[in-house]
């Protein structure tokens, strides 16, 4: 026989047994796969993942759902997904049914992020187990809390930082702005702003690590799982990240444990959580340092996203910017907005939401998985399936936000549009999107988010005019784009450039004064607490 034709038989008869393997295999699984449900044509047990891009994942979920509807199945590599994009059929499925659809699925390239082993490490990714009741519990606790007492003056002391870098070094924006979420989070768990620089990229790490676009094996699976341990570059690199953070948490907590000791450590999530341990459910320093380090965490790229997005959104729609001004400059006049100011200014609580709606930063949602068969609407369900509420769908329904792609605030502020509300104290209000998420594992941090957006973007349009900026030697402006971005679980804009003009030189000066004074009148609060702190020792 011809070399050439033996090579065809052996081809064909190749194709013959993979085939006739992937029939056998989708056979076997048939019970294990959803029924009814529409969606691509897929490969057994490989699924749907050659046509599916890492990047901007979501719009490919987006096309498949204008092709299948609001509920659609895929496949990948084994793994069972339903894609909703409709807010009703998620509230049928992940709220009202939330009792079974409240699992997460595990994430391959995280040791047990469900925490299934009792690792107790990562609230959001938790399995709705034990833990995670407890930890959600402790963590809605301490967070209501500090909205109660408004963050105790941080926000505002915060801003006022930020909007001084911003005068002092505007081509780092970037950073700043990170670094403001980043110094929130630090000074409300341990009290301690300085420790900032080494949070963010503490948080940046789980967040690369946790998403399909981070490393490989969160999509190739079977690497992390085949490659024996030992010469395992993944697990390698991953336990050696998992262990720096640990170990950082845990210095965090004995730091302020330290302070404790001796009366000199401020109020903190730490210090709570230490005078009060033995009242707690949770079982110890890990846990505790573990749950203190993930809420610091949560709180920097969810933040970050729609403060860099409302950068975007003003440079793109200086009349929002200038509205936004004018309401700020009759409300507030010569100081930044405080949280009490919330009521009345409705205008930049639209720009906020409308910038939130036009670039979700959680643009997939993130995924819950079903605990038990289930049927919906005829549609067999089997436990197991991963649950993904495409929150770029939602935002970009046409019937509740006509003009969905475009940046249109008036649609909260005047009558006529479906999402007016006429009671503008309190609406616009991204409390309750559905950015948010579904069911009892929507987000914690709802109002944390609301009040930071308001503080740090109300500072933003108080101090600046934000713009484009001019290239110096062509002489033209440099674009902003709109589209570009990264493709994490919580995304936010590709590195950009833009300017920040203070708004007038008296408002520059004002920058300057309003944070002289209030980083003078926090290291007085600090001297003093001190103080009080050693006479109590020398008393003793
Ligand atoms: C724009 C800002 C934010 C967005 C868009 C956002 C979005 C989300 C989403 C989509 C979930 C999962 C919901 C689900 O599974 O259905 C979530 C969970 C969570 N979020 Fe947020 N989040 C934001 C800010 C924050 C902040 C600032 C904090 C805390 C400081 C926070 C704390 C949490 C926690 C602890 C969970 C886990 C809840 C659980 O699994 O039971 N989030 N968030």
């Amino acid at each position: 026989m011809h070399p050439l034709t033996l090579y065809a038989v052996g081809f064909a008869a190749f194709g013959w047994i993979v085939y006739r393997f992937a029939q056998a295999l989708g056979k076997r699984n048939a019970k294990y796969n959803p029924q009814g449900l529409p969606g691509p044509t897929l490969i057994p047990w490989v699924g749907r993942i050659h046509d599916l891009p890492i990047d901007y994942m979501w719009l490919k979920f987006y096309e498949w759902s204008q092709k299948f509807g609001p509920i659609y199945r895929t496949k990948m590599l084994g793994a069972n997904f339903v894609i909703i994009s409709d807010e009703d059929v998620c509230e049928e499925i992940l709220t009202k049914k939330a009792k079974i659809y409240s699992d997460r699925p595990q994430i391959k390239s995280l040791f047990d992020a469900k925490s299934t082993y009792g690792s107790m490490e990562y609230l959001p990714l938790m399995g709705r187990n034990k833990y995670w009741a407890r930890q959600r519990k402790f963590t809605h606790a301490y967070l209501m809390e500090s909205t109660n007492n408004r963050y105790y003056g941080i926000m505002e002391l915060e801003a006022k930082r930020w909007m001084y870098r911003l005068l002092n070094e505007p081509d780092n924006f970037g950073f700043s702005l990170e670094d403001m979420a980043s110094k929130v989070m630090c000074q409300l768990t341990w009290d301690d702003h300085t420790v900032s620089e080494q949070l963010t990229p503490s948080a940046w790490g789980l967040l690369t690590q946790m998403s399909p676009a981070g490393p490989i094996t969160n999509v190739l699976t079977p690497l992390w799982d085949w490659v024996p341990h030992m010469i395992n570059p993944w697990k390698i690199a991953e336990r050696k990240r998992h262990d720096d953070q640990q170990a950082w948490w845990m210095d965090r907590l004995v730091a302020t444990r330290k302070r404790l000791e001796k009366g000199k450590q401020r109020l903190c999530y730490t210090r709570t959580y230490l005078e009060t341990a033995e009242k707690s459910a949770i079982s110890g320093d890990y846990e505790a340092s573990s749950v203190i380090g993930m809420m610091a965490l949560v709180g920097i790229f969810t933040v970050a996203g729609p403060l860099y997005y409302f950068l975007v959104s003003m440079v793109h729609h200086p009349e929002w910017q200038k509205k936004c001004q004018e309401e700020v400059d009759k409300v507030c006049g010569h100081r930044p907005p405080t949280l009490m100011d919330m009521p009345y200014l409705p205008v930049l609580r639209a720009c906020i939401k409308e910038t939130m709606r036009w670039r979700p930063n959680v643009p997939t949602g993130v995924a819950h998985e079903l605990e038990e068969d289930d049927w919906h609407k005829g549609y067999f369900i089997p436990k197991g399936t991963r649950i993904l509420p495409l929150d770029y769908a939602f935002l970009h329904n046409p019937v509740k936000y006509p003009d969905p792609w475009n940046f249109r605030p008036e649609r909260w502020l005047e009558p006529g549009w479906p999402t007016y509300n006429p009671d503008l104290t309190k609406f616009p209000t991204i409390m309750g999107m559905t950015s948010f998420g579904w069911g009892q594992r929507q987000c914690l941090g709802q109002s944390i988010t609301r009040d930071e957006t308001v503080v740090a973007c109300g500072a933003l349009v108080w101090a600046f005019t934000m713009k484009r900026k001019v290239d110096p030697t062509t002489g033209k402006e440099i674009e902003v784009s709109t589209e570009k971005s990264n493709s994490l679980l919580i995304v936010k804009p590709d590195p950009f450039q833009m300017a920040f003009e203070p708004r007038s030189e008296e408002r520059k000066q004002q920058i300057i004064d309003e944070w002289k004074a209030a980083e003078a009148q926090d290291a007085e609060e600090r001297a003093e607490f001190l103080r009080a702190a050693e006479k109590k020792e020398v008393l003793a």
